[in-house]
């Protein structure tokens, strides 16, 4: 049985993951961290790592990226993979990450849904065709109206995958209100839209004369990522030190 420390229980997705874990027989929830646990669990919460003594095999964590240095002090220290899925991480943040991972194992990724980690994928492709050809790239992704960071994860982690695949021409433009020029070809458009219960949308846009290619990808339910985690948490477990992602998981 892995046993597994959910870092941000009483928040959204720690709530769905609770359920989810609750209904799989070969890991489960042996605690949980939140400041202000307001729910009730069926495993012990504590307010902070730091007070949290349960031996555990992988932390799974969706909180604040204020919260990422503690976590990944407290992961090193005690020799516990964590899945980071926490997003809006600073670059020295991200840094951090790197470094951690030469000491316990790391996976972070912005996406735990199979759609999005395919997604990918094929813009890869599409980029390496259509940009070529002329094509303009947009991103433009919608959430609810909670969420903290913008752009999301997600978006950053599509545009990264294009840049990717086009030896890193691309740079990113998060707002056009000051610009009074055409938009040049080596940019990759960001826009966020907030409002309401969205779960989480991306539009990858490639707009070409007369033509317009969209990838697109809706989640319909938090669920998704958080069989996402679940999965990446039962992967993770036992791992030696090292930065994985959600293609080291889907490609197990
Ligand atoms: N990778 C992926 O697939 C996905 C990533 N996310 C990301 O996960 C993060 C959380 O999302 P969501 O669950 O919707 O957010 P919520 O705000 O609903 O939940 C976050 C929870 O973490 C708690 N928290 C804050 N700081 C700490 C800390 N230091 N230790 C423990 N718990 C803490 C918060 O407490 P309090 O409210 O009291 O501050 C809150 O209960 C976001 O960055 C989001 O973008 C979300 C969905 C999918
Ligand atoms: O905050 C959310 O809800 C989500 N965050 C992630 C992101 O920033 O990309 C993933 C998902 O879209 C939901």
């Amino acid at each position: 049985m892995i046993k597994m420390i959910m870092h941000g229980c009483n928040g959204a997705m720690g709530q769905v993951i609770s359920g989810i874990a609750a209904e799989e027989n070969n890991i489960e929830i042996v605690a949980g961290i939140d400041p202000n646990m307001t729910k009730e669990n069926p495993y012990p919460v504590f307010s902070s790592l730091e007070s949290c003594d349960v031996e555990a095999d992988v932390i799974v964590d969706f909180t604040s990226a204020k919260a990422v240095e503690g976590l990944l002090h407290y992961s090193i220290e005690k020799q516990i993979p964590v899945v980071l899925c926490t997003t809006g991480l600073s670059e020295d943040q991200v840094k951090l990450v790197e470094e951690a991972s030469r000491q316990v194992a790391v996976l972070r990724s912005a996406n735990m849904s199979l759609g999005v980690n395919l997604l990918m994928k094929l813009i890869k492709d599409a980029a390496l065709v259509l940009s070529g050809a002329g094509f303009d790239i947009e991103i433009l992704e919608k959430h609810h109206n909670k969420k903290l960071d913008a752009p999301s994860g997600t978006a950053l982690a599509l545009a990264d995958s294009i840049n990717e695949a086009m030896d890193q021409e691309f740079h990113y433009v998060y707002d056009r209100s000051q610009v009074r020029k055409a938009r040049d070809k080596k940019e990759i458009g960001i826009s966020a839209v907030r409002g309401g219960t969205i779960v989480g949308e991306h539009d990858v846009i490639f707009a070409g004369t007369d033509e317009v290619v969209t990838f697109q990808h809706t989640a319909y339910s938090k669920a998704i990522f958080a069989r996402g985690a679940v999965s990446a948490a039962k992967f993770l477990a036992g791992k030696k030190p090292g930065l994985y992602t959600m293609k080291d998981v889907i490609e197990t």
